[in-house]
């Protein structure tokens, strides 16, 4: 595989992962890449542009349109939009990890999520690899946090619940650990965004 580029980082950093179909980003993505800036203590957050989600039957719209559309969406001097998983060729978190993990040595990536993820986490490709090899930090979301209260992943690692109040050590901690944080919540997803007419896929994908 040739080169990756991947935004500035360095051994020891703390960089939270946010992957996503961002079909499209909206500010409940920004919302939660700042909480998890603050909650989690991290030094930054990439967000990972999925070249599709692989349990979702349609594909989004190209990645160039995502991809701008996020930088439009999320401007901050700590947060990278990156669209790694294009160019390794992955939609699996589980690959992706490995290859950014050998790629940026002594990093500490935490891999970040919304309630709503952590519910089906348990039918992701090799979830459990994720889970013991990176910290997870899960956020708040609404109409999701029972669901993933009483997900299968949740139980089967609830002995590696970092508490809440507890959320700034995690990204410093070996896995497996993960931390659910209860922040402000806001009800916006791209399935609205799309239904309402506001997005529509450019036809060049
Ligand atoms: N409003 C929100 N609150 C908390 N987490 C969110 C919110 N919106 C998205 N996320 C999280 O951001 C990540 C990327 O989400 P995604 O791009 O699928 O957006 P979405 O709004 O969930 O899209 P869709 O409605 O198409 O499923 C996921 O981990 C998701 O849980
Ligand atoms: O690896 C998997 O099997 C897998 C299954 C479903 C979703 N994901 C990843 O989860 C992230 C969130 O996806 P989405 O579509 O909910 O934004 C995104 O990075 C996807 O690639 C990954």
């Amino acid at each position: 595989m040739p080169a990756l580029t991947l935004p500035l980082s360095w051994p020891g950093q703390t960089i939270g992962l946010l992957g996503g179909s961002f079909d499209p980003p909206h500010a409940g993505h920004a919302h939660i890449t700042r909480e998890a800036l603050k909650r989690f203590g991290l030094d930054a957050v990439w967000w990972l542009v999925s070249p599709g989600n692989p349990l979702k039957a349609h594909g989004p719209a190209p990645m160039a349109q995502r991809m701008e559309a996020s930088a439009q969406v999320m401007q901050h001097p700590r947060v990278f939009i990156s669209d790694a998983e294009a160019q390794i060729g992955s939609r699996y978190t589980a690959q992706t990890l490995r290859i950014l993990r050998a790629a940026r040595p002594g990093v500490r990536f935490v891999w970040l999520m919304g309630a709503d993820n952590l519910a089906q986490f348990d039918q992701w490709q090799d979830w459990q690899e994720i889970m013991e090899t990176v910290p997870v930090g899960v956020l708040a979301r609404p109409d999701a946090r029972t669901a993933a209260r009483g997900s299968k992943a949740a139980r089967i690692y609830a002995p590696y619940r970092l508490p809440g109040r507890q959320s700034q050590r995690l990204a410093r901690l070996q896995a497996p650990v993960w931390c659910f944080v209860n922040v402000p919540m806001l009800a916006i997803s791209s399935t609205a965004l799309r239904a309402s007419g506001v997005w529509t896929a450019a036809s060049d994908g």
